[in-house]
């Protein structure tokens, strides 16, 4: 026989070497393969994985896998999905496993990192401590700007505007009216718009905010711009090399149009002017001395904590509220509040969107019914609630944050529409270990993509038993308190866990019940049209829309005394 030459031993010794890093280990070898697979080509090929994303079905076809296969799913030659909580969310996001590039490839602004898109354990922890007091319970609870934006946003905004719908003066004027019939609304606008001008009171003052609600045209053109960009996150965070190689041959507008860029240089902008128009108030100190609501709570608490650490590199400087911000800190703070800005109005806007809908169903009308008992039963009630500011008083916010029925409501609408019911991708550092007590992996190597889902953990029925239906009646005791212990909590995941769970889940709860209270004191609801209300399955679960371009359209009808 002859010799092989050397240049063809050389090809046969890649191509052996090549079948075993490709195909033989990890099919047979890597500690993942004991993992059952999602696919047959999943152990070699992310495609599979990366076509479901790309057409938003990743949720409920991983949940299936799931029901099928226990509780860990091999998606990919290095991902992998987890649902249980002992041995998955525990591990992996109370272990502080690390975020890795998915978030910062999308959730940076103006090219500066910030809490959310920050990948390392430590950089974030700094940032999130120089926040964490000003989204506290106990600070939201009792703070003045609070109950100010309360009266303001839903007492002078809402009420009036929802009593026009309803009175039929707005009826076919192109605004709240699409239906152009008497008392229908479009709830998904009407929420948006009221939670971006909620959060972005309590950022940057009220006076220095949005006023979406009385703005409807800005409103629109703000969502459809917003939402639109979203299609496109798909290419940077599932394939960046493939991105940036499309990018630097002058084909990145293929995979990203140029107007996304527009769109984001936009929404920017705006953020930045609301900035500098909170940065103008605290300087004048008009802020503090008009009306509590004008103080800018986040932006004067980011600006501190960020000026301190300018004052230290500058050395010398003596730190003051007059102190000038470089343009580096202008851009970390604008980054900071245009990320909390996102997150939270347009989670909360869809919470309350899938609310109204369940709320509004007619086999759901006793519920409805004994929430607004509830809520009338308060005294001040917000069926009292006037757009005169001397002449309104609004219930205690420890008072509505304790109703019970309330918040099994919102509880549930949580769990069955999570805002984020997506992956939340994290890092595998070395030598890991997944899986629940008796069925671990070991030895899973550093780097790879670990992730889990609030769309399955929340459909588990051995703790959620007929997961799919709304009831939340299942967040009660027999007393009618809120069951707030055991595994429903454990299983809980709609603001994440660990050192990265959702920041803002004591502001989303806050304004989420005070929404629900003033509208159902005061209203009567009933779903007209609901083509719209299908989930998306990726990372968001905003409503899909209806072909006719609404949501949910819902007829309000005002309660009268007697009916309560
Ligand atoms: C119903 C409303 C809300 C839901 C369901 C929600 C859900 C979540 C979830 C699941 C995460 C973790 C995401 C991940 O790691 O991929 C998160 C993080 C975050 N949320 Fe929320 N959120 C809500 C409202 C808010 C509000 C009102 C704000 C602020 C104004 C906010 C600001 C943030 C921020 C800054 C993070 C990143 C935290 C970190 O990286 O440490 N969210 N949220």
């Amino acid at each position: 026989m002859d010799h092989l030459s050397i240049p063809a031993l050389a090809l046969v010794l890649l191509f052996i070497t090549l079948l075993y890093r490709y195909i033989v280990y990890p099919i047979f070898e890597s500690p993942l393969s004991r993992i059952p697979n999602a696919h047959p080509t999943s152990p070699i090929s992310p495609l599979w994985i990366l076509y479901i994303r790309y057409n938003d079905r990743e949720n409920a076809t991983v949940h299936a896998l799931h029901a099928q296969h226990g509780p860990l799913v091999r998606l990919g030659p290095s991902e992998v999905s987890v649902n249980c909580v002992d041995g998955g969310i525990k591990t992996i996001y109370s272990g502080g496993f690390d975020k890795g590039d998915w978030y910062s490839k999308v959730f940076a602004n103006y090219g500066v990192h910030n809490m959310f898109s920050t990948a390392l354990r430590e950089p974030h922890s700094k940032r999130k401590r120089m926040l964490s007091n000003v989204y506290a319970k106990s600070v939201l609870l009792a703070s003045p700007a609070l109950r100010a934006i309360c009266q303001t946003v839903l007492c002078e905004r809402m009420l009036p505007l929802v009593g026009e719908v309803v009175e039929g003066d707005r009826r076919g004027d192109g605004d709240w009216g699409k239906s152009k019939t008497k008392g229908v609304m479009e709830a998904y606008e009407l929420f948006s718009a009221l939670t971006m001008d909620f959060v972005t009171a309590y950022q940057f003052g009220l006076g220095q905010g949005s006023n979406f609600t009385q703005n409807l045209t800005h409103c629109r053109k703000w969502l459809e711009n917003y939402k639109a960009r979203q299609a496109y996150t798909f290419w940077p965070q599932e394939m960046p090399a493939f991105t940036a190689f499309m990018r630097s041959v002058g084909l990145g507008t293929l995979l990203v149009p140029k107007w996304v860029d527009e769109a984001n240089q936009d929404i920017e902008d705006w953020c930045l002017s609301m900035c500098d128009k909170a940065e103008a108030a605290l300087q004048s100190r008009s802020g503090d001395e008009k009306h509590a609501g004008d103080y800018p709570s986040v932006y004067a608490q980011m600006r501190a904590s960020l000026v301190k650490e300018q004052v230290k590199e500058e050395s010398g400087l003596a730190e003051k509220q007059g102190t000038s911000l470089t343009e580096e800190t202008q851009l970390s703070i604008a980054s900071e509040m245009l990320d909390q800005l996102a997150a939270g109005f347009d989670t909360s806007g869809i919470t309350l969107t899938y609310l109204a809908w369940e709320l509004s169903k007619p086999q759901n009308s006793q519920i409805q019914a004994s929430l607004q008992e509830e809520l009338r039963s308060l005294s001040p009630s917000y069926a009292k609630a006037s757009p005169d500011v001397e002449g309104t008083e609004l219930p205690d916010a420890k008072v509505i944050d304790e109703l019970p029925l309330l918040h099994a409501v919102i509880m549930e609408t949580l769990r069955l529409h999570a805002a984020i019911p997506g992956i939340q991708p994290r890092v595998t550092p070395s030598d890991a270990t997944l899986g629940p007590p008796g069925a671990e992996v070991h030895g899973i190597p550093q780097g790879v993509r670990v992730e889990s889902a609030a769309y399955s953990l929340h459909r588990n029925p051995e703790v959620f038993p007929k997961p799919e239906e709304w009831r939340p009646l299942r967040w009660l005791d027999a007393d009618g308190k809120v069951d707030s212990g055991g595994e429903k909590m454990r299983w809980f995941w709609a603001f994440g866990s660990g050192g990265r769970m959702c920041v803002g889940s004591n502001l989303a709860m806050a304004q989420t019940k005070n929404i629900v209270a003033a509208l159902w004191s005061n209203y009567t609801t009933l779903v007209v049209d609901d083509k719209g209300m299908a989930h998306r399955g990726g990372y968001m679960a905003d409503p899909l829309g209806s072909s006719e371009g609404s949501y949910l359209l819902i007829q309000l009808e005002k309660l009268r005394a007697a009916d309560a």
